[in-house]
């Protein structure tokens, strides 16, 4: 049996971590899953869309070796070219300034990485592949070389895993780990494991202690020496995307929010005339308004066209609720309303019932009402009234009231609460919809036949602005 000494041996940990916001490592891009996807997913992906479950694993550390002391026979007695290979390798280990040796370890094992990737919309995607597994570190061989260093280097490539911009990042029914609501914004989600140590035989006369055999150092079944990696972690993930935006539009299906949207940014969202056209959240960017001169064009900002809600929507009608999630990073409503409908005044109601349910944090939050479709004979003649009507449902919005709501709000995301608690348990529920603010304006418009469209705009970037002036002050007093 052989016994080794780390007397006088100096272990260079090789992969010391570096926090994780630092991390520079060499992308290793995740590969997309050829297998087929379900079906359900296929047919129905706004159920998908926001919300996936994914198993990722980091590589395991690369083993170290037991390699024989500079000078000594290799106890495998091995002889000609592949003796004086070992030896030329054994005399070129380092030495520390105190004459101890470095000995090489094992690679880390590939760390994995999830990082808000603009170019996605979606966590569809991950529905195809849900299991991401970095590379295991190289091994050291039995002369002292690390096997991936002439390929990958020591350490395994980091295993990086592009999310869309908004996604929340939790451990499986548990605890909250990150938001990553910027572009670039990243999370170590499983560290690879550290590299064996490497340890040096000795000659019988030059033994002076014998080691305990540790974690990671042991031996098989054949008694021969093992100088284990440690194994990577495995963690299960709930990833769910809450889409970042400044305004969220909502009303009834067919109100016309999907038409505002592609008539005033760049996006092109499917527009039909049958409800639930929109499945899934569209975004479109609101360039800022040239009239205010180019300090004052940081007003651009990005809308949400959210799919119709309809009465009864939070006992799962319709499209159900959950889209309703996409509305919590807004600072503005715009409530679209189809003028031109039966009774447009009761549809109002529904949309802003339908949302208290949810949250009632969503009715403090400053909105405008936009009554379309006025090229329509019907509501072009009913408007004026409708909108002096609704323009006095509730009481006047105090700011006071609307930062503690989003203070809440912003809680409620820090731990992850599901509105529908706040929702259930909270005494509003008992409040009527004229405990709520009133709206910052009412516009008529035709989005079709681009009508009131430049006031609309008005509004909602002059309610843009008061939000941001809003946050200012909070900065300010936060200084
Ligand atoms: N006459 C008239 N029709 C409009 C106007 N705006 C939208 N429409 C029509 O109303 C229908 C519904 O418009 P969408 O923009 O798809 O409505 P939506 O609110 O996005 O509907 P969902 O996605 O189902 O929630 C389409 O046929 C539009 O052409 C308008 O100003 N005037
Ligand atoms: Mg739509």
């Amino acid at each position: 049996m052989n016994d080794f000494i780390f007397r006088d041996i100096k272990l260079r940990n090789n992969c010391e971590r570096t926090p994780c916001h630092v991390i520079k490592s060499k992308v290793a891009t995740v590969k997309d899953s050829t297998s087929t996807p379900p079906a359900s997913l296929i047919r129905e992906p706004h159920k998908y869309f926001d919300q996936v479950v994914i198993t990722v694993r980091s590589g395991d550390g690369g083993h170290g070796a037991v390699l024989t002391m500079p000078g000594q026979r290799s106890p495998s007695k091995s002889q000609g070219r592949d003796d004086q290979n070992q030896a030329r390798q054994r005399s070129s280990y380092k030495r520390d300034s105190d004459g101890s040796l470095i000995l090489p370890m094992g690679g880390h094992g590939g760390d994995v990485i999830i990082f808000a990737d603009e170019s996605k919309d979606s966590l569809l995607e991950l529905h195809r592949k849900s299991r991401h597994n970095a590379k295991r570190g190289g091994n050291v061989d039995a002369m002292g070389v690390l096997t991936s260093q002439l390929r990958d280097g020591s350490a395994a490539s980091t295993l990086r895993i592009p999310v869309p911009v908004g996604t929340v990042v939790k451990r499986k029914r548990g605890k909250f780990i990150a938001d990553l609501a910027q572009p670039g914004d990243e999370i170590l989600v499983a560290r690879g494991g550290h590299g064996g140590i490497s340890l040096i035989e000795m000659p019988a006369h030059r033994r002076k202690r014998v080691i305990n055999l540790t974690t990671n150092v042991m031996r098989d079944e054949s008694d021969k020496v093992l100088v284990l990696g440690q194994p990577g972690e495995e963690v299960s993930l709930e990833l769910i995307l809450r889409v970042v935006a400044d305004v969220g539009l909502v009303g009834l299906p067919n109100a016309g929010k999907s038409t505002l949207l592609a008539a005033v940014t760049h996006a092109k969202p499917d527009i039909a005339d049958y409800p639930f056209t929109t499945l899934m959240p569209n975004l479109g960017r609101l360039d800022g308004d040239p009239s205010l001169g180019a300090m004052k064009y940081s007003s651009d900002a990005t809308l949400a066209d959210l799919p119709g809600l309809i009465e009864g929507a939070h006992l799962g009608k319709g499209l159900g609720r959950n889209f309703l999630r996409h509305l919590r990073r807004t600072r503005l409503l715009v409530h679209v309303v189809d003028a031109a409908a039966e009774d447009p005044l009761n549809d109002y109601k529904t949309v802003k019932e339908e949302l208290r349910m949810y949250n009632p944090s969503y009715l403090e939050r400053p909105y405008i009402v936009v009554l379309n479709k006025i090229d329509l004979p019907k509501a072009s003649v009913r408007w004026p009234s409708l909108a002096q009507e609704i323009s006095i449902i509730g009481k006047k919005a105090g700011h006071s009231d609307t930062r503690t709501k989003a203070e809440q709000l912003s809680q409620a995301l820090e731990e992850d609460a599901v509105p529908s608690s706040v929702d259930s348990t909270n005494v509003d529920k008992e409040k009527q919809l004229e405990d709520y603010p009133r709206p910052l304006a009412v516009v008529g418009a035709s989005f079709l036949k681009r009508i009131g469209i430049e006031e609309m705009l008005k509004e909602i970037r002059s309610a843009l602005n008061k939000c941001q002036s809003l946050n200012d002050d909070d900065d300010a007093a936060a200084a």
